[in-house]
């Protein structure tokens, strides 16, 4: 039997247009109704699940590229998925719900307020995916500010929020029916905040946990996230390598920042974001994976406009028979992801670029993601026990069809083999988290 791991989803494209552009959109589903979401996420707690993860950018971004981010639904519209968090609640018992929050956005005072609220309704089940994105900083009337700033900012955010959540004492609340004292004033902490970024006086107006703080998740991988994730978080999500040393290699450098922090390694989950394309024997895996060496013009577009969204510049509008012209970016748009399309060969026409991303490898050889649901233990358990990993989150939308594809097969094998869980504790999503 292999050693228990958490698992989770990361819901990827966020709350918004749920299959826009798959077949599937054929179910007479309706995104904005919390119907689709509640199916979803009853069927992510039968299945073992610790947690979901809500993705979100809070804006439409950059004016130059709306069209782009609508056109496919690829970047919105979205709606927040903090108000999501509550319909998902009422539909699960066990499952914890993490809504991604901008420390850029929201401002703190309000921000643990609210999640304070949603720990108490939901029985200890909530987390915030804390990010630093500025790319919305414009539509709450502030100046982006750079990367490592942002996490700066973000440091002082959770500091703060985490002061007022802890602003009412031990014993400050004393709900004593026979005295009819409900809470002592003296044992609250009226603080006053004067900091870098934020300034706030406190206390916060909410009852403290009796089951713990919500949870903190962080997704970002600069040393400078590294470094929060180690100092301050609960979890940190990681894109899966494909490899074991990678694996090791991104673990040590979160546990040493938290070693560095004086933070033991157990205080904090490591889950690897990935997402396998599971096929239902080897045969269809290797059919999958020769067809993606010819890939057709709707799959040529397909990618095309992921890495349009990617890079903020839209490739579909570009002569698929000519070099990419590296004139085409703005200033703005990373360098990193440029050379990650242009890769080895910057020359070659852009459809050959295109072709090189479109192309799948198989899970069994550690190519790609394409396997069977048995093939994708494998890697869960060799993750576990030759490098230590805490678990996974699958990425996707939420529509129901795209969590069958994955976990029909997946679950009972990953039952069988002891990795997955059977039942859950009733600690909430910090007992989830930490129970093994
Ligand atoms: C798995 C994963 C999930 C992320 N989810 C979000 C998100 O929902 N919203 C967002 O604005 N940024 C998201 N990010 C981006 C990070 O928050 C961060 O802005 C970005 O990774 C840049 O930080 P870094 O340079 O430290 O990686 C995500 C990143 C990763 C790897």
């Amino acid at each position: 039997m292999g050693r228990l791991q958490h698992f989770g989803y990361f819901f990827s494209r966020g709350f918004g247009p749920q299959g826009w552009g798959r077949d599937y959109q054929a179910w007479n589903d309706d995104w904005t109704r919390p119907d689709l979401y509640a199916h979803a996420v009853r069927d992510l707690e039968r299945a073992g699940f610790d947690l979901v993860v809500v993705e979100d950018a809070v804006s439409l971004g950059n004016p130059a590229t709306l069209d782009l981010r609508v056109r496919a639904a690829y970047g919105g519209p979205k709606h927040d998925p903090l108000l999501l968090a509550p319909y998902l609640f009422a539909a699960t018992t066990h499952l914890g719900v993490v809504p991604t929050v901008n420390a850029g956005i929201t401002p703190p005072y309000l921000a643990a307020r609210q999640a304070a609220t949603l720990q108490h309704l939901s029985g200890d089940r909530f987390g915030l995916n804390l990010v630093t994105d500025v790319g919305s900083a414009r539509h709450v009337g502030r100046e982006p500010v750079a990367h490592d700033l942002a996490y700066d900012r973000a440091e002082e955010w959770i500091d703060v929020v985490r002061r007022l959540w802890h602003s009412w004492d031990d014993g400050a609340l004393v709900a004593d029916p026979v005295t009819g004292r409900f809470a002592d004033g003296s044992r609250i902490d009226a603080f006053q905040h004067r900091g870098e970024h934020f300034a706030l006086d406190g206390p916060l107006n909410a009852l403290p946990f009796a089951g713990g703080e919500p949870v903190l998740v962080s997704p970002g991988g600069s040393p400078r996230g590294l470094a929060f994730a180690g100092t301050r978080s609960d979890v940190q999500l990681a894109l899966a390598p494909l490899d074991v040393a990678q694996v090791r290699a991104y673990r040590s450098q979160v546990l040493d920042a938290a070693a560095a922090a004086g933070r033991k390694a157990d205080d904090l989950r490591v889950l690897f974001v990935v997402k396998p394309e599971l096929v239902s024997s080897r045969e269809e895996a290797d059919r999958v994976v020769a067809a993606s060496r010819t890939p057709s013009e709707a799959v040529l577009r397909e990618v095309a406009l992921h890495w349009s969204s990617d890079l903020e510049t839209d490739l579909t509008v570009l002569p698929l028979d000519r070099p990419l012209d590296p004139a085409v970016f703005g200033d703005h748009v990373s360098r990193g992801t440029i050379a990650a399309l242009r890769g080895g060969t910057p020359d070659a026409p852009l459809r050959e670029l295109l072709a090189h991303k479109a192309r799948k490898g198989r899970l069994a050889d550690r190519s790609g993601l394409v396997g069977t649901a048995e093939e994708f233990a494998d890697l869960v358990e060799e993750f576990g026990e030759d490098a230590g990993n805490d678990g996974f989150l699958l990425s996707g939308d939420l529509h129901p069809v795209t969590l069958h594809r994955f976990l029909d097969d997946l679950v009972p094998v990953l039952r069988r083999r002891g990795v997955l869980r059977t039942g859950y504790g009733g600690g909430g999503l910090r007992g989830n988290l930490f129970d093994f």
